[in-house]
């Protein structure tokens, strides 16, 4: 049986994902298994609304020790930003993975 993939952001990235200036994502391991090249349909957190597709460039494992300045302008945020955003949502976790994609126009 197809399934088609799908990943969820909240809300308040959605504008930075249409208009390309977040190019990445920072998952845990639950959410690592994106293959590069797949095209995963994009829906919000908060209510399940389908919002674009995304091509899986990449998925790289990252500490977050190692998040710098670069994966910030990524998310386009201030690594302190991103640095609190990702304590907000994984508190305790070591492992992490980048997960690069291209919105599909
Ligand atoms: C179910 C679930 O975990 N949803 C998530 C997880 C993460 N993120 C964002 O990815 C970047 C790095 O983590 C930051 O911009 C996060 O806010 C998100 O939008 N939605």
């Amino acid at each position: 049986m197809f399934v088609r993939s799908q990943i969820t952001f909240f809300q308040r990235f959605e504008q930075d994902i249409l208009n390309g200036s977040k190019t990445i994502t920072i998952r845990d391991r639950s959410e690592s298994h994106y293959q590069p090249q797949s095209i995963v349909d994009v829906f919000t957190n908060e209510t399940q609304r389908w919002f674009a597709q995304i091509r899986i460039l990449s998925v790289t494992p990252i500490t977050f020790a190692q998040l710098n300045s670069q994966h910030a302008a990524q998310e386009n945020m201030t690594l302190a930003q991103l640095q609190t955003v990702i304590r907000e949502i994984y508190p305790n976790e070591t492992a992490l993975f980048v997960i690069q994609y291209e919105l599909i126009k």
